[in-house]
C-alpha cells in the first residue's frame, strides 16, 4: 500500500512542553490506524499538526506527496483531510444540513450552498439524524453532535479522516452502532487515523496501531501487538519503582 501521509520527525512544543517530540510515522492508504496513549501524550496536538491548527516548530508532513506542515488549515480541508473534534465545535444556530452542507462547500471539491444540501442529506442519513435535518444543531445531545461533526467531516469528502476520541462517551448500544459506522467507512476505503481511548474499539476497527507517550512514539504494530509491549503497559500503568 502507498503512504498517504508522513510525518518526519516532527515536532511541537508549548513554553518548555515539548508536546510532539520527533514523531515519525506512515499512514498508507487505505488503512484505519489508533493513534494511542496516555493522556497528555501528544495525541490532540498531533492531529492539529496535521490539519494545520497548529504549526510545527520542526520536522515535515507530506501528504500526498505534497509538503503541507506550512499550510494553512483551510488549504489543508481542501486537499483532502477532515477531522473531527474532541470537544465538538457544530455550529448551534444553523440546521443539521447546514452544519454538513459547509463541510461540502469548503471541502475537497467545492460546491454552492444547493448542491452543498443535496450532498448532505445522504451524510445525515449516514450517521443517523437525516428526521432531524431541518433541526439547529443546539438541539442535539452531545452523542448527536458529535454524530454530526462526523457527516461534516465526510462531507468535505476527505481522503484521509482524522478521529478525535469519536467514540468517547457512548454507551454501549452506540458504542457498537459508532464502530459498525466507521467500519463501513473503512469498507468503502477511506483511510482513517483515530485518537481513542477505547480500547475494544481499537482492537476492532484498528489495522495498526501507533502508541505516544511524552510526545515521542513508543510502539507501533497490530493492536496486540503494540498494546502488549512492556514500554507501552508501562507507560499506562506506570510502573512498581513508581508507586
Ligand atoms: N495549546 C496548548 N498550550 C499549552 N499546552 C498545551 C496546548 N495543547 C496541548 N498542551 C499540552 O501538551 C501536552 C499534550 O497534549 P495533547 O492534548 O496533545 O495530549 P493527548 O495525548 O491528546 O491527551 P488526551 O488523551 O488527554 O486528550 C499536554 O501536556 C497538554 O497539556
Amino acid at each position: 500500500m502507498q503512504p498517504l501521509i508522513e510525518l518526519h520527525g516532527v515536532s511541537k512544543s508549548f513554553g518548555g512542553l515539548r508536546a510532539v517530540d520527533g514523531l515519525t510515522a506512515t499512514i498508507r492508504r487505505g488503512e484505519v490506524v489508533g493513534l494511542v496513549g496516555p493522556n497528555g501524550s501528544g495525541k490532540t496536538t498531533a492531529l492539529n499538526l496535521i490539519t494545520g491548527n497548529l504549526t510545527a516548530d520542526s520536522g515535515a508532513i507530506v501528504f500526498e506527496g505534497r509538503n503541507i506542515e506550512r499550510e494553512a488549515a483551510h488549504r489543508i480541508t481542501r486537499a483532502g483531510i477532515a477531522r473531527t473534534f474532541q470537544l465538538v465545535r457544530v455550529m448551534p444556530t444553523m440546521t443539521l444540513a447546514e452544519n454538513v452542507a459547509v463541510g461540502a462547500m469548503f471541502g475537497a471539491r467545492p460546491c454552492g450552498p444547493s448542491e452543498a444540501e443535496e450532498r448532505a442529506l445522504p451524510l445525515l442519513v449516514r450517521v443517523g439524524l437525516a428526521p432531524r435535518a431541518g433541526e439547529r444543531a443546539q438541539s442535539l445531545t452531545y452523542i448527536d453532535q458529535k454524530r454530526l461533526e462526523l457527516a461534516r467531516a465526510l462531507a468535505a469528502q476527505p481522503n484521509l479522516l482524522l478521529l478525535d476520541e469519536w467514540l468517547a462517551g457512548l454507551n454501549p448500544t452506540e458504542l457498537k452502532e459508532g464502530i459498525a459506522l466507521i467500519a463501513s467507512l473503512a469498507r468503502d476505503g477511506l483511510t482513517i487515523v483515530m485518537v481513542e481511548h477505547v480500547m475494544d474499539a481499537i482492537r476492532a476497527l484498528c489495522t495498526r496501531c501507533i502508541v505516544m507517550n511524552a510526545g515521542a512514539k513508543i510502539a507501533e504494530g497490530t493492536p496486540a501487538e503494540a498494546l502488549a509491549d512492556p514500554g507501552v503497559v508501562k507507560a499506562y500503568l506506570g510502573d512498581d519503582d513508581d508507586a
